[in-house]
């Protein structure tokens, strides 16, 4: 290997590891600047022993081989917020000093005494313009500790990440912030050169970031020189030409035409010294942290690097292979972060060739389609010794390649995002903190005052369906942050007030809602609605569409005798769920009555409902209700709506969204919700729905039948035969004895 690179001559002998010397100064340019004589074609490096030099790719595989091993991190991260080092924080060490979630800045007085009862968490401000935002994308994360305590553990020991979770939680904004905490001084520029050899194997080779500028720089001026040179050459030949013709007598004519066929030559020949100029794939000249690629929904060459496609190919009129080089995110993304959401929609080729890359660290790049000149190129190996981030949700990890996950699992870490987060008081005070930062990040809206920011972490606690907890579903929420300060803005005022928060509430409602609340509308047009009368076998049930909208479905069922065997017969998609609720409540039917189930078709209908509105089995006590009321022509009170899942022995099991279906229930006009007692905690509805309508919460079956059906002496007759019963199946004497069972075996 050469010890000087001349700009004319890419290094040679690639693969060969760098000797002590490679890697001095030897194969390096300085910046032209340095150079006493101006000549780039003796420009040397100065730097030192480690950094200055080109690489051959070799140095990047050989850190692969570091990856595998725990602990194996380079260290040196923590940035201030422009992701550049900081003399200071080079001493951190650990994981733990990082680690330690930030509250708001300890300049903001925090009034104790009041903070575990102020939905401010005690913070004595004005608005949310005295609270300072973090510089760091990491300290600015609200709640997943566990992500985040990994996601700078990872970093550390530059292994890979697998965020599962739902959307808006943080994903990309933690893999972003990964990027912040890698050490910046690893970064190199790439550059594809011609190859004299093999013009369809171009030259790669890396240099530290900020030097390929110089190396472009220094070729461009060399070649400028050249074609100079070459000008006065190809002038002063012409004139020789020209003035032989003139004074030989010979027709002037035939001068002109020698001097076009010179200058022909002289500028088809010319493109060699321009192609001699190398291609700078990876320049991170400019960048102030490790490299962040977000290669979600990547394509294959945007994701694995592309040769463009050149339609004249030969003739001098192509252009040189190693200026069609693209390069793709797993090469932007060298000594970096990429992050892939949603990892599954890549296709399995794609999956196997990234599964290449990560475990290769290096990637040769070549035309993506089969058709193009491009296919005929491919570049020596490319470094692209990345972190990946992987991120989705549980059907992303369950379709992703095997291969691919065991890859990411056996170098580094899966972790699950949460949706909630225990309401304390400190969490209480990042929320404020985060609506300051969605502020800032947004650069023009009005800060909150108190009660807007008050406002907002209520709808946190509402959206979060859960007591005591506050949803980390954030995207969603800096979404009514930004509604909200629009109002604001939009009126010129120098804060956003609660009214704002509470109009952004109104006007941020998702599809979801606003086709529940059209579904309630066209009910009431066609009466479909809750009514006085009471009716057999129809039921209120309640249902969410989307995260946050809850929609009233009626169900409605009809026994008949079977013609054969008994079945469930239910409508659409809900069949499935339908024929388990109808099992499970059989087993208490059987009990409690004389028909026998099997010898009848139980028709459910869910009225007007599509697939997406009922999830899991949180209307399998609505179907129970159903059945039995038309089992037993007891009619069901129309005032009534319900939610809740049933177990085999009648006990009403939690759901999910309790606090949007009963808002839904009031908004169609019913007086009675009956929700799962292990639900009453999680209740927040709004303050205008509070006196519209009565939660009851129940905890078995026979609860809820007492409530919803109406008729006496049958609904008596009936309660008291699944009192018996269900007393029995309660009793843990006789759950203990067996001595429910007459002939145990
Ligand atoms: N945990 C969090 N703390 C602070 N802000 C957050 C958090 N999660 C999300 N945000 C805000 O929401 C925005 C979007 O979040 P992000 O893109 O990271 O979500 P995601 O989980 O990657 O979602 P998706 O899977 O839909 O891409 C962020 O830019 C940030 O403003």
């Amino acid at each position: 290997m050469s010890n000087d690179t001349n700009v004319d001559d890419p290094p040679e002998e690639p693969l060969q590891p760098p000797t002590a010397d490679d890697q001095g100064a030897g194969e390096s340019l300085e910046g032209s600047g340095d150079d006493p004589d101006g000549d780039p074609a003796d420009v040397r490096d100065t730097s030192d022993s480690t950094g200055g030099g080109i690489n051959t790719n070799d140095e990047n595989r050989g850190d692969r081989s570091d990856q595998s091993g725990p602990g194996d991190g380079s260290g040196g991260f923590g940035e201030d917020g422009d992701g550049t080092q900081t003399d200071e924080e080079d001493d951190i060490e650990t994981v733990e000093d990082l680690g330690s979630s930030v509250d708001v800045d300890p300049g903001v007085e925090i009034d104790e005494s009041i903070a575990e009862d102020d939905l401010l968490g005690g913070l004595q401000i004005e608005s949310t313009a005295d609270i300072e935002v973090p510089d760091r994308l990491v300290d600015q994360v609200i709640g997943q500790d566990e992500a985040r305590d990994i996601i700078i553990k990872a970093a550390k020991q530059r292994r890979h990440v697998m965020m599962i979770g739902s959307p808006g939680t943080g994903k990309s904004m933690l893999a972003k912030a990964m990027s912040q905490l890698l050490p910046r001084e690893d970064l190199q520029d790439v550059l594809v050169y011609h190859n004299p050899d093999d013009g369809n194997e171009p030259k790669v080779r890396t240099v530290p970031a900020g030097k390929g500028e110089q190396i472009i720089d220094a070729h461009k001026e060399e070649a400028r020189k050249r074609n100079q040179m070459r000008s006065i050459l190809m002038w002063i030949i012409i004139a020789i030409v020209i003035g032989y013709t003139i004074l030989s007598g010979a027709s002037p004519l035939l001068g002109i035409i020698a001097a076009v066929v010179i200058w022909l030559f002289f500028r088809y020949t010319s493109r060699g010294t321009d192609a001699m100029v190398p291609n700078m794939i990876v320049d991170n000249s400019d960048q102030r942290t490790a490299p962040f690629e977000d290669a979600t929904g990547a394509h294959a060459g945007a994701l694995l690097g592309d040769v463009r496609h050149d339609p004249f190919q030969s003739g001098g009129m192509e252009t040189p292979s190693h200026d069609r080089v693209e390069p793709g995110g797993i090469h932007k993304s060298n000594k970096g972060v990429l992050f892939v959401d949603e990892i599954n929609t890549l296709d399995v080729r794609t999956q196997q060739k990234l599964m290449t890359a990560i475990q290769e660290g290096e990637f040769a790049i070549t035309g993506q389609s089969e058709r193009s000149s491009g296919a005929m190129v491919q570049t020596e190996p490319v470094p692209c010794d990345f972190v990946m981030v992987a991120a989705g949700n549980m059907d992303a990890m369950e379709n992703m390649h095997p291969a691919l996950r065991s890859r990411i699992k056996g170098y580094g870490y899966e972790v699950y995002m949460d949706d909630t987060i225990e309401e304390t008081p400190e969490m209480r005070r990042k929320y404020v903190r985060f609506i300051a930062q969605e502020i800032e990040r947004d650069g023009r809206l009005p800060h909150f005052n108190r009660e807007a920011a008050k406002e907002v972490i209520l709808e946190a606690k509402r959206r979060a369906g859960r007591k005591d907890h506050l949803s980390l579903l954030m995207r969603e929420l800096g979404g009514l942050v930004r509604v909200a300060g629009d109002i604001a803005r939009a009126d010129d005022r120098e804060f956003t007030n609660r009214e704002d928060v509470l109009q952004a509430k109104d006007r941020s409602r998702s599809i979801e809602q606003q086709l529940a609340d059209d579904y309630i509308e066209r009910r009431k047009d066609y009466e479909l609605q809750v009514t006085e009368d009471g009716v057999e076998g129809r039921v209120n049930g309640l249902a969410v569409m989307g995260q946050d909208s809850g929609i009233m479905l009626p169900v409605m069922a009809e026994i008949a005798p079977a013609q054969g065997p008994g079945q469930v017969i239910a409508t659409g998609q809900l069949k499935e769920m339908a024929e388990e609720s109808v099992q499970n409540v059989s087993a208490i039917i059987k009990k409690f009555s004389d028909v026998n189930l099997s010898e009848k078709d139980v028709h459910i209908q869910f009225v007007q409902a599509g697939q997406q509105g009922v999830d899991g089995d949180s209307a399998s006590i609505t179907v129970a209700t159903a059945v039995i009321s038309a089992l037993e022509d007891i009619p069901v009170d129309q005032t009534v709506a319900m939610t809740g899942s049933l177990s085999v022995r009648g006990d009403v099991l939690p759901v999910g969204g309790v606090t949007h279906k009963i808002e839904a229930a009031a908004k169609a006009g019913c007086d009675k919700v009956i929700i799962p007692e292990t639900n009453e905690q999680d209740v927040m509805i709004e303050d205008e729905y509070e006196d519209m309508i009565e939660i009851i919460p129940c905890s078995n079956i026979s609860e809820v039948l007492e409530v919803a059906l109406i008729g006496q002496p049958e609904k008596d007759s009936l309660l008291n035969r699944l009192k018996q019963i269900t007393e029995s199946a309660f009793d843990p004497q006789v759950s203990q004895t067996g001595s429910s069972n007459p002939n145990p075996q």
